[in-house]
């Protein structure tokens, strides 16, 4: 805010006009003058100045509007008390809220406005503010929240939770904040999008921020295109490692994917109950066998590029041995999933024989395996950030946000839905990867890149399809379609044009 107020001469006043103005567009665009009650609660800060703000738009469009002072302390904001003073000369004062005794009768039916605290909230909520934010939830009412959900830190975790707004929608200035990312803050918020308050972009840019929200601008850069005189041998051999009895399916998922994503070649290594299944489910892949069951002697003749290991691979000693063995030999890239992920925890030592940047894609239980259990979610990032930078590898943490950590930067993927939580759909992510990285990704960018592009087919698949329906194999008759994404350029709004 500082460096747009003082690059752009544009005054702290006017910003705050301007983003309160696009959050009553916001609603007004909604409820197109519909006679419905809201309650606009106002802190004294310049989040409160927001409020107000958007109460006196709202009053000006003859809506059915309340608005209330949060009267926490007396060291109101001066762009808090010009709004104050602004709100005066067309509506009465707004009404002031010093106790519970103060808080206003809110329906069901109604709709609050939650400009309490925004991005200065520096301690948990508390006395009778706490009190009039839980008595917000209770009513559970639609509560648009102004920048944070009241009570939500931006860089820290909650410790009280009932001190905390359940918002219905949250309206966030210009960028995406880390806090909404996280797994433990989910309850408060619901949905959210980003308000552009055409802060100073290049100061923004100047942050060389470590954290990243990775949309389509982002990857598309990454994209590899192809030209007329490429061929198979340019686009490396994937070797696709794992199964095991009654898990076939997985390592057969894998390497579809890789396949599906354009290696040039692919291989899987698998036991040989698994032959026939591989050969006749992906007939454009190479296979060759281990042991009847179970994999157990990892002495392949393929030479690939990368190598994809872990999907449906089990734990036995007998595996685990042999993949100590593979480990200390290996020098090819690798991608390491599920069982492969879940040997490395048992026994730590074998992560020094990790290549540099191997690719690690845990899911939430194979990741506290890997690295102990965390307090919160800030702690999670930060031991993993620790993990990444000690092993110099690359870990993909799959979840709602599913995030890739390389030592400090983080890159946070903004596709994908609950569809994706279906069996087979991580095997299918280790092939992706693999696929990309056979191809000449790097390694970070074919991590970054799969993620999204897994996440993206899923997008794209619930217009025609449903979260229940959706399964790993869908994700590969997607893939086509997420590319194809890429380049499909959103129509731009006359205003812009
Ligand atoms: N700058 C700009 O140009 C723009 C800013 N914008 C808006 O400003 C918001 C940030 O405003 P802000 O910095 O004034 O902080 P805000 O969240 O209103 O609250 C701070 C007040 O609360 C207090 N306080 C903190 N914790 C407390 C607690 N637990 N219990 C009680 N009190 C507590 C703290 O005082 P303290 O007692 O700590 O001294 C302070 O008085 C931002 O989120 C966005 O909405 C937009 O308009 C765009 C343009
Ligand atoms: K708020």
């Amino acid at each position: 805010d500082k460096a747009t107020i003082n690059n752009t001469k544009i005054t702290s006043l006017e910003l705050m006009e301007h983003a309160a103005t696009l959050c009553f567009e916001w609603l007004h665009s909604r409820l197109q003058g519909q006679n419905i009650k809201i309650h606009v609660f106002c802190g004294i800060g310049n989040n409160g100045g927001d409020g107000l703000v958007i109460a006196r738009h709202l009053f000006q469009h003859g809506y059915n509007v309340n608005c209330y002072v949060v009267n926490f302390s007396d060291k109101r904001s001066p762009e808090f008390l010009t709004n104050y003073n602004r709100l005066k000369e067309i509506a009465e004062w707004p009404k002031i809220i010093n106790d519970e005794g103060d808080f206003p009768e809110v329906d069901f039916e109604d709709i609050v406005i939650d400009a309490i605290f925004g991005i200065g909230l520096n301690r948990k909520p508390s006395g009778f503010t706490k009190k009039l934010i839980q008595y917000i939830n209770n009513t559970k009412v639609f509560t648009l929240a102004i920048d944070f959900p009241s009570g939500m830190f931006g860089d820290k975790s909650v410790t009280d939770k009932s001190s905390v707004l359940r918002a219905g929608h949250t309206l966030t200035f210009q960028t995406p904040k880390l806090a909404f990312l996280l797994p433990e803050n989910n309850e408060f918020l619901n949905t959210w999008e980003v308000l552009d308050i055409g802060l100073d972009t290049n100061f923004i840019e100047s942050l060389l921020p470590t954290t990243h929200y990775i949309t389509k601008n982002d990857v598309i850069p990454m994209y590899q295109s192809r030209n007329k005189w490429s061929h198979k041998g340019m686009f490396g051999h994937s070797l696709i490692i794992g199964g095991s009895f009654g898990k076939i399916g997985a390592v057969t998922l894998a390497t579809k994917a890789a396949l599906k994503i354009g290696s040039g070649l692919v291989s899987a290594y698998l036991p040989k109950c698994g032959y026939q299944i591989l050969q006749i489910s992906v007939p454009e892949a190479m296979v060759e066998v281990d042991s009847e069951k179970l994999l157990t002697y990892y002495n392949f003749k393929t030479k690939p590029t990368v190598i994809g290991i872990g999907p449906g691979m089990g734990t036995t000693d007998k595996t685990a041995v042999g993949f100590e063995a593979f480990l200390k030999e290996n020098k090819t890239q690798l991608v390491i999933d599920a069982d492969a992920l879940n040997l490395l925890s048992k026994n730590e030592s074998l992560l020094q024989y990790l290549p540099n940047k191997s690719v690690l894609t845990p899911h939430p239980k194979e990741l506290q395996r890997l690295l102990g259990v965390w307090k919160n979610d800030y702690e999670k990032l930060e031991k993993a950030i620790s993990f990444s930078t000690k092993y110099n590898v690359i870990l993909v943490i799959k979840g709602a946000h599913t995030t890739v950590i390389d030592e400090q930067q983080l890159y946070i993927n903004s596709t994908g839905n609950p569809a994706l939580a279906t069996g087979g759909s991580g095997d299918v992510l280790t092939g992706i990867i693999t696929g990309l990285i056979a191809q000449g990704y790097q390694p970070l960018h074919a991590a970054i890149f799969g993620v999204y592009l897994h996440g993206k087919t899923a997008d794209l698949a619930l217009q025609k399809t449903s979260y229940e329906t959706f399964t790993a194999t869908t994700i590969l008759d997607y893939l086509a379609e997420a590319i194809l994404d890429l380049f499909h350029q959103e129509e731009i709004a006359d205003s812009e044009a």
